[in-house]
């Protein structure tokens, strides 16, 4: 056999030899995933019962009119903070809201039907009681740091994005990935941004495949390890990436992975809404620019910017029901039934690459909602509570770098206080 030939075979074993390794990797992790998420349902179930334990001492004789109960609003202008107290642990799912009448929770890759037109409407900012209800929802899917696990079981997430013109926000997004606690992040960008993107930080994994001639079968070898995907932080507009792009996307919707969407990937669903419509992990986060553009190309007609909640969630229902995040002074957070609006207190700079902080944190916690049991979200859509998450931590962080930096702060100076800012909202 000629030495030509024996290499080729050498090389075909090896391959196949890698592909038996991830085979067998992947179903070690998902036989670990199951047994987390069981042990995350016990353990739910115990506090459950020791909440109610504590709950009757507190609380001897309830009077059934007593419990309130959260409220239908079928207009859009009203404001229902959630009226239960919190007991102040986050480990006691009863005193949260029971959202589960109310709510229709995301299944893997279910596509859902336009459902009537009545939503609620809940409204938090930080110090009232609303906030405090919405935040141990977040708290319950956010995974315990235990030395039990292996590296990847927190999150292993993908970015899609990243060429010529930008480099930063790819970085910015698998960069806060990884401080929100994601184990793993993998950039797929194009072949001239992978040496810049990889000269940040040699904590990102960098693969410069996303212009190559077989750009989609190279990233799809690695869809099965990945648990959520960002698509569209510094893609560009070049036809070709976003051909590429969309096809990700197609291929991660067969696998049931949540698909966040943002910056240039939004130009994409504007030309072709059908890409993401109907995709019940999928999440928009349009800044009001790039919501314009989309409202304008479902609707063919021109938004009518006076009553920004109406309008996401008239967005949302033609998207079927696609969770959208509208930033801006207040974050409108809706999936058409439901609305969120988060106005943790931010500050007034506004520098590049805050959008890509969010949405880059908003693929970890889609992860962590989208693994946790239903009652750890009790029942609530897990992309609104995700991107709840992400969205109180962008403006928590823009609020204490600003405090440091004034006018200077940077998404950079931002991403230095994710982990004061998680530790403040999550964990104390
Ligand atoms: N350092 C980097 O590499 C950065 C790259 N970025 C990338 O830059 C690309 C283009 O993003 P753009 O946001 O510029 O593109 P857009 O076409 O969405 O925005 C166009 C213009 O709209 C303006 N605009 C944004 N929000 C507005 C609002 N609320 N009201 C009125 N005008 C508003 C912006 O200033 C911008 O000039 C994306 O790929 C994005 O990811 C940004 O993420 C910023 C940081
Ligand atoms: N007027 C505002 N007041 C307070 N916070 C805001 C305001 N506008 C946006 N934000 C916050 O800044 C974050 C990023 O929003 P922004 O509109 O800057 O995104 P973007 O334009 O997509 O960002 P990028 O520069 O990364 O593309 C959001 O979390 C949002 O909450």
């Amino acid at each position: 056999m000629s030495l030509e030939k024996l290499m080729e075979k050498f090389l075909e074993q090896s391959m196949e030899a890698e592909d038996n390794f991830y085979r067998l990797e992947e179903q070690r992790l998902q036989v670990e995933d199951k047994r987390r998420e069981e042990e995350h349902s016990r353990e739910l179930q115990m506090l459950q019962m020791l909440g109610q334990i504590f709950a009757s001492i507190r609380m001897p004789s309830p009077a059934p009119t007593a419990t309130p109960q959260p409220s239908f609003i079928p207009q859009t202008n009203l404001t229902v903070p959630l009226a239960r107290p919190s007991l102040g642990n986050r480990n006691h799912p009863p005193a949260l809201i029971d959202f589960a009448s109310h709510s229709q929770a995301a299944g893997p890759g279910l596509l859902m039907e336009e459902g009537d037109f009545q939503f609620i409407e809940r409204s938090f900012s930080l110090g009232t009681s609303g906030m405090d209800n919405v935040i141990p929802l977040v708290r319950n899917t956010i995974p315990p740091l235990t030395s039990k696990k292996h590296k990847g079981q927190d999150g292993r997430i993908g970015i899609i994005g990243g060429c010529q013109e930008y480099t930063g926000a790819p970085f910015f997004a698998a960069i806060s990935a990884l401080k929100v606690g994601a184990d793993l992040s993998h950039v797929f960008c194009t072949k001239d941004a992978a040496p810049v993107i990889k000269s940040y930080s040699p904590e990102l994994i960098v693969h410069p495949v996303l212009d190559s001639p077989n750009a989609v079968e190279e990233i799809e070898k690695w869809l099965p390890r990945l648990h959520s995907v960002v698509v569209g932080p510094g893609l560009g507009r070049e036809d070709m990436l976003l051909k590429n792009a969309k096809e990700i996307i197609e291929r991660s919707k067969l696998r049931g992975i949540p698909v966040i969407i943002d910056a240039d990937g939004l130009w994409l669903v504007a030309k072709e809404p059908s890409v993401i419509q109907g995709y019940q992990r999928g999440i928009l986060t349009p800044n009001f620019m790039e919501f314009t553009r989309l409202y304008e190309a479902m609707h063919h007609e021109p938004l009518d910017s006076s009553d920004h909640k109406r309008s996401a969630q008239q967005l949302s229902i033609a998207l079927g029901h696609l969770t959208l995040v509208l930033k801006g002074e207040e974050d409108i957070i809706t999936d058409g039934k439901n609305i969120l609006t988060c106005s943790q207190e931010g500050s007034g700079r506004r520098c590049g690459g805050q959008g890509d902080l969010l949405s880059g944190s908003l693929g970890a916690f889609a992860h962590w909602a989208f693994s946790s049991p239903s009652d750890a979200t009790k029942g609530m859509n897990p992309s609104l509570v995700a991107a709840f998450g992400a969205t109180s931590l962008t403006r928590q962080c823009n609020r204490q770098a600003f405090h440091k930096h004034g006018r200077s702060t940077t998404t950079s100076d931002m991403i230095q206080e994710i982990n004061s800012a998680f530790k403040k909202l999550f964990e104390s």
